[in-house]
């Protein structure tokens, strides 16, 4: 189990009546970066809180390279660095500063701490503002502030709580850059609200709603979870709308100038052979016929109401 990066059983947490995340379980068993994805409220801090022994679970248990965060947190916590969603950072010291008190904190000999510093402060690209009072920096700076103090003490593990939110669109792009940098040497586990973040970086998908997971696969699984719903057809013979709609499981139809149509069809039946039996049979020139994908976005409206 050691070579589990994390592994999570049975998580559930209540803070107070109602539970905020229930039954949770799952693996991660190396390198790559993995999505926590979910809407405002779901449980991804909470269970990102337990994970990194912020917070203590009503019940399960939690384990870092096979050390469990219940029993052990000292030692399961050297191998995670966390940035939670409010950034620990010391408005009114210097960047320098603020990571030698965080290196401190991570039992680096004092001896070793400024090179650790010096070290981490050239990973996150933030060297130029080593002296720097942190309440004067950007927030795209103070983000990367915020992750140097995540890694400073080189773990095997890092958990990134919504490391963009609020961050600018340039920002993002930049956190992004380096949180993928981050993620060549370790394992990353990063949570959002956001789909394209998700496509944009993980490689792997948890995604919860209400406390509880309903979707774990890859992005591409993700992507195709729901089956087409609707197909550009080019029709040639241009048959109306009414004829259109006769058609084996077609549900709905949009014109969308000259020959082309959308066609929308039931997603439980195998219609799209049957549209094109019908088209080819009714000789309306059928010459192309693209399945449209559903997007993210629909595929993640749909978990969200499960
Ligand atoms: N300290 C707290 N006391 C009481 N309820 C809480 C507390 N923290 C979170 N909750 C509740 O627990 C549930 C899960 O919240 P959590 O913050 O884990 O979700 P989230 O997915 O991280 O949402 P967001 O993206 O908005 O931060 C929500 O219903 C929330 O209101």
């Amino acid at each position: 189990m050691e070579n589990v990066v994390l592994k999570i059983e049975n998580l559930s947490h209540r803070y107070s009546v109602q539970w905020a995340i229930k039954d949770i379980n799952f693996e991660i068993p190396g390198k790559g970066i993995f999505g926590l994805l979910g809407s405002n409220g779901a449980g991804k801090s909470t269970i990102m809180n337990i994970m990194c022994g912020v917070l203590r679970p009503t019940e399960g248990n939690v384990w870092i390279k096979g050390i469990s965060m219940t029993e052990n947190a000292v030692k399961a916590k050297r191998y995670i660095g966390f940035l939670p969603q409010n950034p620990p950072v010391q408005m009114e010291l210097t960047v320098n500063e603020y990571l030698s008190y965080c290196a401190g904190l991570r039992d680096i000999p004092r001896k070793e701490v400024q090179k650790a510093v010096d070290k981490v402060m050239e990973r996150c690209a933030i060297s130029h503002f080593k002296k720097r009072v942190i309440r004067n920096l950007s927030g795209g700076y103070r983000q990367r502030v915020g992750i140097a103090q995540a890694i400073i003490h080189n773990p095997d593990f890092v958990v990134l709580d919504e490391p963009t939110n609020g961050l600018d669109p340039n920002q993002i792009l930049e956190i992004r850059r380096l949180v993928k940098e981050i993620a060549e040497e370790r394992t990353v586990m990063l949570s959002t609200h956001i789909l394209s973040e998700v496509q944009a970086l993980c490689d792997d998908i948890r995604m919860i709603e209400q406390g509880r997971v309903v979707f774990a696969g890859t992005v591409d699984e993700f992507d195709n979870y729901l089956a087409p719903n609707s197909a550009i057809a080019i029709l040639m013979a241009m048959p109306t709308r009414n004829e259109l709609l006769k058609l084996p499981g077609v549900i709905k139809v949009e014109e969308l100038g000259g020959p082309r149509y959308r066609l929308f069809f039931d997603r439980s039946t195998d219609a799209m052979e049957q549209i094109v039996e019908t088209c080819v049979n009714r000789g309306w020139r059928l010459t192309e016929i693209n399945i449209e994908k559903s997007s993210l976005n629909e595929v993640f409206a749909e978990l969200s109401k499960k």
